[in-house]
């Protein structure tokens, strides 16, 4: 599903109405398709209150009120501003409405009542004012439910972030495709249910206006790019990841990545283990080898094997020189560089991106919020920019496919090309889920599909695998709930 940014979305405005498309029946078909949603959704509510704001938001919620109207709901519109200073197509919509405008001061939310925000959309530039947020807080107060209009006033549609108070919808209409605000949290959360309604703007239109680069996260994405189970496929066609294991008591972390990239269809996996750890590792292992590997000779040693076809290394590994010295040892060749292999560039993050600019960026780094923090301490502090702009100078920063973790994962290219992730369940937060989620990346990565494709299917896969393991769920779940890669082609 193709993403608009706010700034898009007003491209593609224009070009409808270069290409003749009438903008007033823009706001027509929007205002209905809000209108739609309240009578179906809200249908036993008292009364519905439009909160209609100075520009085409309001707009829309003025033929909101009026098709409210002549379904036979008791309708309000409560405006704030003047509305005889409404300019355009908003302009038109309120006099084509036969209930006149109250001041916003006027609305007491009333229990029974529906409120329909029109106040603002894709137009938001700055946070609301004192009597808006005061409103929010006593229709939030009164738990009337809110069916926000595009957008929930206050919520940046750019960056999912709300510019001081936002309204928390009960459920958001928006128009053509959705905007990274609808996914990105917390504006995920504030927008409640969402719907994107067709307003009459040709795919075309959209699709020309947009970026191109920016997607939700869905097999449409990487399906081409799957390994296919070939009928004459053997255990060497299908790669040979190779996983890095940490110390003796620290085993369980990389296991869960080896398990996992054996689960997703990697024809062999070996875990790399020191000396210490030998024995632990043996007890556990069935399916998955094992090879001694203490120093960076031996790793040299290792990769002079061209069959191992890509590497995890960092869960449990510990974030040391040694890890440095690994990681600029595997950056040649695919590679997952998680948690402690993240953290060992702390102090050091330019050595990192050198080294990875050295070859094609095939390597795939999945920091999380503090990790990410560690290794883009300027891109992590500038508020200006939302998730997907960070996760994209990130990447072209590291020349790597960086995926950001979160409730709201995202993925981004060197090439500019990124991805919200939306399917993982909450409760996909525990321990060493992380650890799955990098095997499942390396073990894709080692059957040979390209870092930013094994990157967005590992990350849908394993938040697949958390909704069937369900709630409850620990990470030794998540290999054997991991669904078979044919259920994508
Ligand atoms: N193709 C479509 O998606 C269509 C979208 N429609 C609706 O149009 C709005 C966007 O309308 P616009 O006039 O550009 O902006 P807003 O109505 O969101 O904002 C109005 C105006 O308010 C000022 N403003 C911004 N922030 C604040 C603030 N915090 N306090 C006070 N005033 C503020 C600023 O000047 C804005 O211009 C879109 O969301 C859709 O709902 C069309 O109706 C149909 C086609
Ligand atoms: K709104």
């Amino acid at each position: 599903m193709i993403l608009l940014t706010p700034d898009e979305m007003g491209a593609a405005d224009r070009l409808a109405a270069e290409s003749g498309i009438d903008s007033y029946g823009l706001m027509v078909k929007a205002g209905y398709a809000v209108a739609a949603s309240a009578l179906k959704h809200f249908a036993t509510v008292r009364r519905a209150i439009v909160l209609a704001g100075p520009g085409n938001n309001g707009g829309d919620g003025y033929v909101v009120a009026r098709a409210l109207a002549e379904s036979g709901m008791d309708v309000a519109i409560h405006a704030l501003g003047d509305p005889d200073k409404l300019k355009g197509d908003a302009r038109t919509a309120r006099f084509e409405c036969p209930i006149e405008p109250q001041s916003l001061e006027a609305y007491l939310p009333q229990a029974g009542d529906l409120v329909i925000d029109a106040l603002f959309g894709a137009g938001l530039a700055r946070p609301l004012s004192g009597a808006v947020t005061a409103l929010i807080e006593a229709i939030g107060r009164k738990g009337v439910p809110v069916l926000a209009v595009d957008l929930p006033s206050g919520l940046s549609g750019a960056t999912g972030a709300p510019l001081g108070a936002a309204f928390h919808a009960t459920r958001t209409v928006t128009f053509m495709a959705p905007k990274p605000g609808h996914y990105l949290l917390p504006g995920r959360d504030l927008c409640g249910v969402l719907e994107v309604a067709d307003i009459g703007i040709p795919m075309r239109i959209v699709r020309a206006a947009q970026g191109g680069k920016l997607s939700v996260n869905s097999p449409a994405l990487w399906r081409a790019a799957l390994p296919h189970s070939a009928a004459g496929a053997h255990k060497f066609s299908r790669g040979h990841l190779g996983v890095f294991s940490g110390p003796a008591g620290k085993t369980g972390a990389a296991r869960l990545s080896a398990m996992a990239g054996i689960r997703c269809g990697a024809g062999l996996v070996t875990l790399a283990v020191p000396a210490s750890a030998e024995a632990e590792v043996a007890a556990h292992q069935t399916a998955i080898m094992q090879r001694r590997l203490d120093e960076a000779d031996d790793l040299r040693d290792w990769l002079a094997d061209r069959r191992l076809s890509a590497f995890v290394i960092g869960p449990g590994f510990g974030a040391d020189a040694r890890a440095r010295e690994f990681v600029q040892a595997l950056a040649e060749r695919p590679t997952v560089i998680d948690a402690d292999g993240i953290s060992a560039f702390a102090e050091a993050p330019d050595e990192l991106f050198v080294t990875l600019g050295r070859f094609a960026p095939h390597c795939v780094l999945t920091p999380h919020q503090g990790e990410f923090s560690r290794l883009f301490p300027d891109i992590a502090a500038d508020d200006d920019c939302g998730k997907v702009e960070k996760a994209r100078a990130a990447s072209a920063r590291a020349h790597a496919v960086v995926l950001y973790k979160g409730a709201d994962t995202v993925i981004a290219a060197p090439d500019g090309r990124a991805a919200i992730n939306a399917n993982a369940p909450p409760w996909l937060a525990t321990a060493g889920s992380g650890d799955v989620l990098a095997g499942i990346i390396g073990g894709l990565l080692a059957q040979g599909m390209e870092a930013f494709e094994a990157a967005c299917a590992g990350a849908f896969l394993h938040g697949e695998a958390g909704s069937r393991a369900g709630e409850g769920l620990t990470a030794e779940d998540l290999p054997g709930h991991l669904p078979p890669l044919s259920a994508f082609s």
